[in-house]
């Protein structure tokens, strides 16, 4: 198959922003099958010295090209003179985020589902040696049949390598300050983990606190750590000042207690072995009823 390029394909409307990416809905022109392109301005991912995240983000897509579930797919990639395109697996049903707002919040069986198919997803990725670092709402999309998928992998960071984007890697610690100065506040304010905040190594249980603030935000309809100035939000987050509203379901509470805990070690699934997955957070009464392995299988149930 040739090289692909911009006129194999009709752009339509944008569906996501990013500081460096616009995501647009565009249909192959030869298969009439709907893509969503990423499209990154060369001349302002040099201007920012972001370069590294844009190739961390097609190495940490290609490393993903195996897995069958719980991940958008990287198809191919081309580039014109101004721009770079990542031809991606379109979610038909968006963002995870609009489907919580619109509904208020989601009921526990619609929590238990899509925490499970988040979990497996971090399984997965986890098991790689990959760190996303931003996980969020946003970046959980809904595919046509409403089964969820992970995306943006801008911000990873893939363990054993060293990381130029991440001031917290011991590599880097003693860098210019420069290079220092360079490295980027990694993940967004609501959901980023007390360690990354506090400029200490990113883990895997980074991803476990995200984790345990959407879990929170599907019950309760609000990210746990809210205020009006992100300085704030950071306040509470190396404080763990979080409250839970009366009604919110006492073994969601329970375990989210157990992944919002800011020492990393110390969280819910830190200490299980990668290799077999988050045993313990699967044993959580949480997901009793959730069949781990025959998630995809299943119908997701009625967001109501
Ligand atoms: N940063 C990133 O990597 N961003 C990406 C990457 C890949 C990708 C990506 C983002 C996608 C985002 C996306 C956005 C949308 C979308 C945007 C706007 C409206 C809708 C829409 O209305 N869908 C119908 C269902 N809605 C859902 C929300 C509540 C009302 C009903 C979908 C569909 N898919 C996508 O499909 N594939």
């Amino acid at each position: 198959r040739h090289k692909r390029s911009p006129k194999d394909f009709i752009f339509g409307k944008v569906i996501g922003e990013g500081s460096f990416s616009t995501v647009y809905l565009a249909k192959d022109i030869h298969t009439n099958k709907e893509y969503a392109i990423k499209v990154c301005e060369k001349r302002h991912i040099i201007k920012e010295r972001k370069t590294q995240y844009v190739k961390r983000e097609k190495e940490v897509l290609n490393m993903l090209a195996n897995a069958k579930h719980y991940f958008v797919r990287l198809f191919c990639t081309f580039q014109d003179v101004e721009r770079l395109y990542f031809v991606l697996s379109y979610a038909k049903n968006g963002e995870l985020l609009p489907h919580i707002t619109k509904n208020g919040s989601f009921d526990i069986e619609c929590t238990k589902f899509y925490s499970a198919e988040i979990l497996r997803g971090l399984e997965y990725l986890h098991g790689l040696g990959i760190i996303h670092r931003d996980l969020k709402p946003e970046n959980i999309l809904l595919d046509d049949k409403m089964h969820a998928l992970i995306t943006d992998f801008g911000s990873a960071k893939i363990l054993g390598e060293p990381d130029q984007t991440d001031s917290s890697s011991q590599d880097h610690r003693e860098t210019s300050t420069r290079t220092q100065r360079r490295n980027s506040f990694v993940g967004t304010a609501q959901y980023v983990s007390p360690e990354l905040l506090s400029n200490k190594i990113s883990s895997p249980a980074s991803d476990l606190w995200a984790f345990g603030c959407i879990i929170y935000q599907m019950v309760a309809g609000l990210p746990p750590f809210r205020s009006r100035s992100e300085y704030q939000i950071f306040q509470k987050i190396l404080q763990v000042d979080y409250e839970v509203p009366d009604g919110f379901c006492e073994v969601a509470r329970n375990l989210v207690g157990l992944l919002l805990v800011r020492e990393p070690s110390q969280r819910l699934g830190a200490n299980d072995k990668q290799s077999i997955g988050y045993t313990s957070i699967r044993a959580h009464p949480f997901f009793n009823g959730i069949d781990f392995e025959k998630l995809h299988e299943q119908t997701p149930p009625p967001i109501c």
